[in-house]
């Protein structure tokens, strides 16, 4: 007997449907914890989660203990709700940022689609909240219109910085759910606080990859007018928008790994029928994510995590992506049917248009086919990024060329040009993909810990230090490769030390004299003008020496010709559907826009246009105000340079350098000429040289 189930990437959600059979199915989902409909046998929704709380009262009963006895909170008086200043707000959000980022979007959407269906559901009612809560009780994000209505969130606790703990807030949903790690309603009189008698709240726990508990979904309704049984219709949503955040986090956790995702035939977009695998390129399962079992299914995830893909499913990795590799090169939309062969993975349908790196969530292979088929051999990571542009095509190029001889490589571009993606797949492309991979944002670590940070120091060499002493980043990347982000923000004392290790290929942790040999492919990135900072004095010429053996600049989005095929790379990562309708006025948007936050700002803009979306269309509505009303970066550039690209490095730098000043100021030659110091003849000179030209005026 065997038991079909579609495996897809769900960054990418191409689906390809597979068969297993019924031996290995059970080995993934065992029989006591059946995934399904219950008309199939399977868990409601409500008994993963093992508890009806509309049926069991005895969690009040010991938060009530607790609170009154632990805390020795006052039923009569008032809960002293606790507020994190700004700072420290902006801190957790920082830290938590994929977090809220994903929530936040998944909570949008979910109040937007239960309107739409449902003019009086009981979750967007009009008294309700949204709250998303880290996993120390802090709100960080809310939506809802009580937030809008303006009522005073000091007495409510219904907005970000709130802390829902049970010592602050008594017997809340959150606070319960926090407490217990499982989904809890706590309804009217059961609050322990009088300002709390009128509402209603149904949280749910969202656990993060590793199995610990990421945070919690609460639903307030302040002015609960129904029984509690009524909210309990409010709890399977509540656990379908925790689970769409477990699986996108997990997702982008992953993102470097291929991403399967199983579930039952037909059934593909009820996720929690659904179980994800991160598998990284030796085809080992790394993390495994697996539905509404939390707790119970640990045995089964342990023992398939570190288990080997062929070990699990009786397919390769590389016969798998060989799979998806040969359809993709034939665009093929032919539905390989079920033989009868029940023994492995059988591709069974594939949609056209989705580029081999894409569907597998960007892992890097040198696949038998690539091999074949390219003259020059140009490795899938960097395939995927090569794109139609002609300067981006060229960088590829060139990239190959010494992909595997130890030259160092700079890359110069705007913030959000891909320079660190490109640093990645560098590695990934390169032989060193199976080593480290270390990434140095030097703009970031405070002056006082880069040295250590970068060489590494031996037990007690000063005050602070750590009693085993630590490893340098440059050590860590031994064997692999060393990726130096923001380079021009390298403190000038420290450019003397990294030359030394780059000349010498050793490194002295603080505190010896004693040197280790170290074997590093040197990578540099930076948004700043490298040249300048050599002529002002804060960058030693030596050291760029050191680091520009192949100086690559990268186009700015507004400048790229391959913005389509981009935008559907993106959508395909993002959006979890295999075919996405982009109206020809939306195109029109996107690629008239400048994009000066280039394709961090374009991933942003889709990531929440795909959220407010309904289904699988990208709408003008979805779209930012600034988008639509926005600048057209058709008007400013055009392509007729005197000179042609592919340009040597330093007219490019130039050129993008001139184009980036000539847009921070707002296409006013006279400001940018006096800014770069040179007259302003010789700017309209060198916007001849290099085709640009503002056609505004
Ligand atoms: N070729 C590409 N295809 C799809 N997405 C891309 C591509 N290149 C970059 N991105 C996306 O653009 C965003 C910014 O990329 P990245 O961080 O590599 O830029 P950066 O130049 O290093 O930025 P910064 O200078 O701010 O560090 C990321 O979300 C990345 O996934």
């Amino acid at each position: 007997m065997t038991t079909p189930l579609a495996v897809f990437a769900p960054g990418v959600h191409d689906r390809v449907d597979y068969y297993i059979s019924k031996r290995l199915f059970d080995s993934v989902f065992p029989q006591n914890q059946t995934i399904g409909k219950p008309d199939e046998g399977g868990h409601t929704i409500m008994s993963h989660y093992d508890t009806d709380p509309s049926m069991d009262n005895d969690y009040i009963t010991h938060a009530w203990d607790r609170c009154t006895g632990q805390y020795r909170l006052d039923v009569n008086g008032a809960p002293e709700l606790q507020r994190l200043d700004a700072g420290n707000l902006g801190r957790l959000l920082e830290e938590q940022h994929l977090f809220v980022e994903i929530g936040s979007a998944e909570m949008t959407r979910l109040i937007k689609q239960t309107l739409r269906f449902s003019e009086d559901a009981m979750l967007p009612s009009p008294d309700c909240t949204l709250l998303l809560l880290d996993a120390g009780g802090v709100a960080l994000h809310a939506v809802g219109t009580e937030l809008e209505s303006g009522r005073d969130a000091r007495y409510s606790g219904m907005d970000a910085g709130f802390i829902w703990r049970e010592e602050y807030v008594g017997v809340t949903g959150p606070s319960l759910c926090l407490h217990d790690m499982k989904p809890r309603m706590v309804h009217r009189e059961e609050h322990l606080f009088r300002n709390f008698v009128e509402m209603a709240c149904c949280a749910m726990p969202i656990w993060a990859p590793s199995g610990a508990l990421l945070g919690v979904i609460d639903s307030t309704y302040s002015r609960s007018g129904y029984a509690k049984s009524a909210y309990v219709s409010v709890m399977p949503l509540l656990a379908q928008l925790a689970r769409r955040i477990e699986m996108k986090y997990f997702a982008r956790n992953y993102q470097d790994h291929v991403i399967l995702s199983v579930n039952r035939l037909n059934d593909y977009t009820d996720h929690d029928d659904e179980a994800l695998f991160a598998i990284n390129e030796n085809g080992v399962i790394v993390a495994a994510e697996f539905a509404l079992t939390k707790g119970t299914i640990g045995d089964a995830k342990g023992g398939l995590v570190g288990a080997n893909l062929r070990d699990v499913f009786d397919v390769s990795l590389d016969k798998m992506l060989d799979d998806h590799h040969r359809a993709e090169k034939s665009h093929s939309r032919t539905l390989l049917r079920n033989t009868g062969r029940h023994d492995g993975l059988r591709v069974f349908s594939l949609p056209d248009k989705v580029s081999f790196t894409a569907v597998v969530n960007g892992i890097l292979r040198n696949t038998p086919h690539s091999r074949d088929e390219a003259s020059v051999q140009v490795h899938d990571s960097l395939l995927a990024l090569s794109g139609d542009d002609a300067v981006v095509s060229e960088n590829i190029r060139r990239i190959h060329k010494v992909l595997n001889k130890n030259i160092s490589i700079l890359l110069l571009g705007e913030t959000g040009t891909g320079k660190d993606t490109l640093a990645r797949a560098i590695h990934r492309a390169s032989d060193r993909r199976d080593k480290p991979f270390v990434a140095i944002n030097c703009a970031a670590i405070p002056e006082s810990l880069i040295e250590s940070e970068l060489f590494g120091y031996e037990p007690g060499s000063f005050t602070g230090a750590s009693r085993v002493g630590k490893q340098g980043k440059v050590m860590a990347a031994n064997g692999g490769t060393l990726f130096l982000d923001e380079i021009g923000d390298m403190p000038a004392a420290l450019q003397g030390r990294l030359l030394r290790v780059l000349e010498e290929r050793e490194v002295t942790p603080l505190g010896t004299t004693k040197a280790s040999p170290v074997d590093i492919r040197v990578i540099s990135a930076t948004n700043k003008s490298i040249n300048d900072l050599v002529q002002q004095g804060g960058f030693r010429t030596d050291l760029l020496y050191r680091i520009n053996d192949v100086v690559l600049s990268l186009p700015p989005l507004r400048e790229r010709s391959d913005k389509i095929r981009l935008v559907e790379t993106i959508c395909q990562q993002e959006c979890g559907v295999s075919e996405m309708e982009i109206s020809a006025e939306v195109w029109n948007i996107f690629l008239g826009y400048s994009w000066p936050g280039n394709i961090r700002e374009l991933r942003s803009v889709i990531r929440t246009a795909l959220a407010l979306s309904d289904g699988n269309a990208i709408r003008c509505e979805d779209l930012p105000e600034r988008l639509v009303t926005g600048e057209r970066a058709g008007g400013r550039v055009t392509t007729a340079p005197a000179t042609t690209p592919p340009w040597s490095d330093s007219d490019a730098l130039e050129r993008n350098r001139i184009l980036a000043e000539l847009e921070r100021h707002h296409w006013r030659v006279i400001d940018t000429a006096k800014f770069l110091k040179v007259s302003r003849n010789t700017l309209y000179r060198k916007m001849r040289l290099y085709g640009i030209m503002d056609a505004d005026a």
